[in-house]
């Protein structure tokens, strides 16, 4: 296994000083599957307070459960303590932590098995639980008992389905019982974490996977209206694997058979961020409304929605042409064709870009208030239409207003 130099040098320092310490968790798993992890976590013997001894730049990113990070090269590495806990908090800490001499009992608390191997240059690798094989064999599995493990963090259920979506790994049928049976703890775990896992999973190569939560009765104790509203059929939901990996677009995937302002709604109630319920609300409520192939249609519609999200309205018509209606996959081509002319030309089409202003109508006469507003809009009305007629005289003409007075 490669591991960065960084970590390496990490795991050295410790040793010189006494302590064992490891690589840990998703970052072997990821390595063994060929894949770059996105940071490399170490494990060791070392208290909290040893750590920041021996290393000249640390944070307390989370002194209370055993982690220390460890800055190198502008760089951050979480180093925990070896720990067995109880209930969990947050997606990578224990609200309570018991330190603990050794590696195994650390490993032994770890969710599944891919996920609890580590190691280190000297020792190799240390695979107690059968990781090894259950990667080979493509297996979600719990180290030891699925239910103690589900007991002790009722989010794992939803880990287990998303590592089976993101790695296309069958989940071991054990753990799949015990989803079943812990499942009624989902209720108390935090909606935040709810959202992010449901997030990765809907993000991974297979997001039809989802269709798992409510297969074990565990969408139950998620979020009901999520579960009503979502399209979850297989066969309908794996569209959304046609969908750029972007978390907006597969969450409108999910939610387009709702109303934009229910979609916006469930997702409120998981605690999502307004950005992604914003986006996912203008979907959801225009995706299945087809644009004519016209250029002043094309227009209207660039023009009432965010620039980067109209793209982002096409693409997912794309993905479900056959929803929008019947033969839409054709007009849907010309209006792609049409829209790269509009932004070839330059076409006004937001009152950004607009050849008058607020300011021009009162310098041309014109009092403050929602007429002002109004005439704005019926002025970018026409030039949608007639983008030629984008031109300062002709729109104060047009407004009613005497040209020039600006300049008088
Ligand atoms: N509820 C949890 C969360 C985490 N872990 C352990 O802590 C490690 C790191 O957790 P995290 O960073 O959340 O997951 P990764 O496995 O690294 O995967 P990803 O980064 O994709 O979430 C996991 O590999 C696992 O050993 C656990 O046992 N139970």
């Amino acid at each position: 296994m490669r591991v960065p130099a960084d970590a390496e040098q990490i795991i050295e320092k410790l040793n010189e000083h006494g302590f064992e310490a490891y690589v840990v968790g998703g970052c072997v798993r990821d390595s063994l599957l060929g894949k770059e992890p996105e940071d490399w976590d170490i494990t060791t013997s070392a208290k909290p307070g040893e750590v920041k001894a021996i290393f000249s730049r640390t944070i307390d990113t989370g002194i209370q459960h055993g982690t220390v990070t460890v800055m190198l090269n502008r760089q951050g590495y979480e180093v925990t303590t070896y720990r067995v806990d109880g209930e969990y908090e947050d997606g990578r800490h224990p609200k309570s932590v018991d330190f603990t001499t050794s590696l195994l009992e650390d490993l032994k608390r770890r969710d599944f098995t891919i996920n609890a191997m580590a190691y280190n240059g000297r020792e190799g690798l240390v695979d107690a639980f059968g990781g090894m094989e259950d990667l080979e064999n493509r297996v979600i599995r719990c180290v030891g008992s699925a239910v103690n493990r589900f007991t002790e963090d009722a989010l794992r259920i939803l880990r287990a389905v998303r590592f089976s979506a993101q790695l296309d790994f069958r989940i071991e049928d054990e753990t799949y019982e015990a989803i079943s049976l812990i499942a009624p703890n989902l209720e108390k775990v935090s909606k935040e974490r709810i959202a992010t896992e449901l997030t990765k999973l809907l993000l991974s190569g297979h997001p039809e996977k989802m269709k798992r939560v409510s297969d074990t009765g565990a969408s139950r104790y998620i979020s009901e209206p999520f579960f009503k509203a979502a399209v979850l059929s297989k066969g309908e939901l794996r569209p959304l694997g046609c969908l750029p990996a972007v978390k907006y677009m597969r969450w409108a995937g999910c939610l387009r058979r709702e109303q934009g302002e229910t979609a916006a709604d469930i997702l409120r109630d998981l605690k999502m961020d307004c950005d992604t319920m914003d986006r996912v609300k203008i979907l959801v409520s225009r995706w299945r409304t087809p644009i004519a192939a016209e250029k002043p249609a094309i227009r209207r519609v660039m023009n009432q929605i965010p620039g980067d999200l109209f793209d982002s309205l096409l693409c997912f018509q794309e993905v479900f042409a056959g929803e929008v209606g019947e033969g839409y996959g054709e007009t849907l081509k010309m209006v792609k064709t049409l829209a790269e002319e509009i932004r070839e030309a330059g076409d006004p089409v937001n009152l950004k870009e607009l050849a008058v202003d607020g300011r021009d109508l009162m310098a041309a006469g014109m009092n403050p208030g929602p007429a002002l507003g109004k005439t704005l809009n019926a002025l970018m009305e026409q030039v949608l239409e007639r983008p030629e007629c984008n031109e300062r005289a002709y729109l104060l003409r047009a407004a009613g207003l005497k040209n020039g007075i600006k300049e008088s």
